[in-house]
């Protein structure tokens, strides 16, 4: 059904060639609209006023009486409503057809200016404060925002993220404009002269680009032309690796590890201590211990003062390992496998020095990794070291579980997975297997492990071919779709106020399940119940082809995607939420960290990071631009520009690969699809208290 959009006094009117024009136009029978009607409803009719919805979702609930021009309850059979297009050259009009594809049950033209305790002048500005319309001055409001906190270290890391990752129009107006508060805690250093402090602050602001494989010069932002800073450039690479701080408690580690896991560490830094060429396979199923082995080996490489590289094949599980950084950003191994010229690491470069220098390189994940990758890596090495053994006759450690996920090949069958990972490269024979059997995740709850152990190597018994019986502590009663979810997540989460204490206790328990449509519907009914006043950001979606802008606007925002945000992101303070993209993993913000949301304003949201390395930091997150990896998947190709996260009370079952949770709800309403999915879910608990499954029957059962 179409349903006219028109400004105030300027609808059609259809009249007789004889009637008078002065009475058609005060005639209120003829001059109301469907429009005019809608918010007539929205004020005086309880039923409207009770719906309190889009204008577009307004045929649903009533239908258009042509002849009396009112609106009706509707009866029968829903329609959907659709707004007529309005072109942007049309201005008012334009931002008027965009409020009303947003903002529920407007009583008025006047209601619709109303936001909060402000009053706008335009449809326009309206739009441009729902965050609407693309800004050109988003990156400086975020930094404003920002400037209260008085957090100059944050504030460095955050304007280093938006050049990379907001890309605002003029980077030196910006930096000019932020400067004194850019350098507030440096200024304080009164051996400094004012020119030492800029170049330190520069230097600085550099230095964390650099993990984003940027630099300020990039920007076209004048670095002071002096030896200090192109010295510090070409070394900073490596002391940075060499700044990494060990830790007491991985250096303790060492002394704590178990038989299998001291075996394997005496065997590795037995080839270090001697230089002695070794390249090794670390295979362990979940909580076998890997990342723990992995923490000791660093730490004892890097407490002599060497550098031991620290990578892994996904984000989340970089910021687990100190140091961490994706293998594909460490060693720049290109995105495209088609791409044939290898890793974009210049043998003359620092990146190639570093590499050179490490004592010890370690890819965790490697299961998820593309041969094609490894075999990238591996001919990087012997180019680096002008060597033809394997590795450039390196200490190189991979590790993985092959019973958790392996490659994603896109729309690829169970061959195509197989044939792409590293078990199938020329590598795999050269590697030395190495392995860890005993589960110490699980290690308080043997009978747990034993399970474990047994679902992920497939021995379980199986009926109908595929299915296993869980043992029936572990699951709940089914009773029907709703109480259930409900008693689900009530054993997950007993208290949604504890989420204000920040105690990591209740922000490390998740409810997993296999879609993300059942996790869209399980974070939008809790948030329903989280304590706290809604804040709502909608994001502003843009064909690539401009041109095509008008016609797909409102598909652009229903869609959805895994890798995107959504266009309503609806946030609470202390909600928990997770990161979609690697901002900065080096600062531990990875596609899939997790956070929780300490504060909101209109352009930034200030988190505190709650796994990995970087639990405690807080940080704050600009809107970004992001474009579907995949554009192909969408009839027209866009980007969506807004806050790079998403709740997280629950997760896709991929999405915790490598951690540990205190506390795992299990949430099947449809069989587990994809390869060790169970396995992973199950085995990120530490015993079978801390799990529960619920399963929803098969109509069959
Ligand atoms: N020797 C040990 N002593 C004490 N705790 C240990 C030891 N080894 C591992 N752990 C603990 O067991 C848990 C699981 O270990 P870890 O995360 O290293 O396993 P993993 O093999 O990397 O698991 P996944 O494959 O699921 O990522 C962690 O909480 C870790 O601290």
């Amino acid at each position: 059904m179409a349903l006219q959009v028109h400004l105030e006094g300027e609808q059609s009117m259809v009249f007789n060639e004889h009637d008078i024009l002065e009475r058609v136009a005060v005639d209120e029978r003829t001059s109301q609209t469907m429009l005019t009607k809608f918010f007539q409803m929205n004020n005086k009719d309880g039923h409207a006023k009770d719906l309190k919805c889009l204008y577009k979702d307004f045929p649903q609930h009533f239908v258009w009486n042509a002849t009396h021009r009112i609106w009706e309850p509707r009866q029968r059979r829903s329609t959907i409503g659709r707004l007529t297009a309005v072109h942007s050259t049309q201005g008012e009009k334009y931002y008027l057809r965009m409020l009303l594809m947003h903002v529920k049950g407007p009583m008025s033209y006047e209601s619709l200016k109303h936001i909060g305790s402000r009053t706008a002048s335009t449809f326009r500005e309206v739009a441009e404060i729902l965050g609407l319309l693309k800004t050109d001055d988003s990156a400086e409001q975020c930094l404003l925002e920002v400037v209260s906190f008085q957090m100059p270290y944050t504030l460095r890391h955050l304007f280093a993220l938006i050049l990379v990752h907001v890309v605002p129009p003029n980077p030196i107006l910006l930096w000019q404009k932020f400067e004194p508060y850019l350098s507030e805690d440096i200024f304080k250093d009164k051996s400094l002269s004012p020119e030492q402090t800029r170049l330190k602050v520069l230097q600085l602001i550099d230095s964390y680009q650099q993990y984003m494989g940027k630099h300020l010069a990039d920007f076209k932002i004048p670095v002071p032309n002096t030896d200090d800073f192109s010295i510090q450039r070409d070394t900073q690479e490596i002391e940075a690796e060499l700044d990494i701080k060990v830790s007491t408690e991985d250096i303790a580690s060492v002394a704590l590890l178990n038989a299998h896991q001291r075996f394997v560490y005496i065997k590795i830094i037995n080839s270090i201590d001697n230089d002695i060429p070794g390249a090794f396979f670390i295979d362990g199923s979940g909580g076998t211990g890997k990342t723990f082995l992995y923490k000791a080996l660093l730490a004892t490489v890097r407490s002599k003062g060497e550098i031991a590289l620290a990578t892994v094949s996904c984000g989340i599980a970089a910021s687990i390992l100190p140091g961490g950084r994706t293998a594909h950003s460490q060693f720049k191994i290109p995105i495209d496998e088609n791409n044939d010229s290898g890793c974009n690491v210049n043998k003359q470069s620092n990146s190639a020095r570093l590499i050179k220098q490490a004592r010890l390189i370690i890819w965790d994940e490697a299961t998820m990794a593309k041969k094609y990758a490894i075999e990238c890596f591996d001919k990087l090495l012997r180019d680096i070291m002008d060597s033809d053994t394997v590795f450039g006759g390196k200490v190189v450690v991979f590790g993985g579980d092959f019973c958790q996920t392996i490659p994603v090949v896109v729309k690829g069958y169970k061959e195509d997975y197989i044939s792409a990972s590293l078990v199938k490269s020329y590598v795999w024979n050269h590697l030395e297997k190495l392995h860890l059997v005993e589960n110490m995740r699980a290690y308080l709850d043997k009978p747990f492990s034993e399970f474990l152990l047994s679902l992920g190597n497939g021995t379980l018994p199986c009926f109908d071919d595929s299915r296993i019986v869980l043992p029936h502590h572990l699951t709940m009663a089914f009773v029907d779709d709703q109480s259930s979810l409900f008693a689900l997540i009530n054993s997950v989460f007993p208290d949604l106020t504890a989420f204000g204490l920040h105690s990591l206790h209740t922000i490390n328990r998740a409810i997993l399940t296999t879609k993300n449509d059942f996790v869209y519907e399980i974070n939008n009914l809790l948030m329903t119940q989280f304590p706290g006043i809604e804040h709502r950001y909608l994001s502003y979606d843009e064909t690539i082809d401009q041109s095509k802008q008008a016609e797909h606007e409102d598909f652009l925002h229903s869609l959805e995607s895994r890798s995107l945000p959504t266009h309503e992101l609806i946030l609470k303070v202390n909600s928990p939420i997770i990161l979609l993209r690697n901002l900065n993993p080096r600062e531990g913000l990875c596609n899939e960290t997790r956070l929780i949301c300490l504060g909101v304003a209109p352009n930034v949201i200030h988190a505190l990071i709650t796994v990995g390395n970087h639990t405690g930091k807080q940080v704050f997150l600009p809107k970004i631009s992001l474009q579907c990896s995949n554009s192909n998947i969408y009839i027209v190709p866009f980007k969506r520009t807004q806050f790079p996260i998403r709740l997280c009370f629950a997760m896709t079952i991929n999405k915790t690969q490598g951690q540990t949770l205190d506390f795992v709800g299990l949430y099947l309403k449809e069989p587990v699809f994809g390869h060790g999915q169970l396995y992973v879910a199950l085995s990120r608990a530490k015993t079978a208290n801390d799990v529960r499954v619920l399963v929803k029957p098969s109509l069959d059962e």
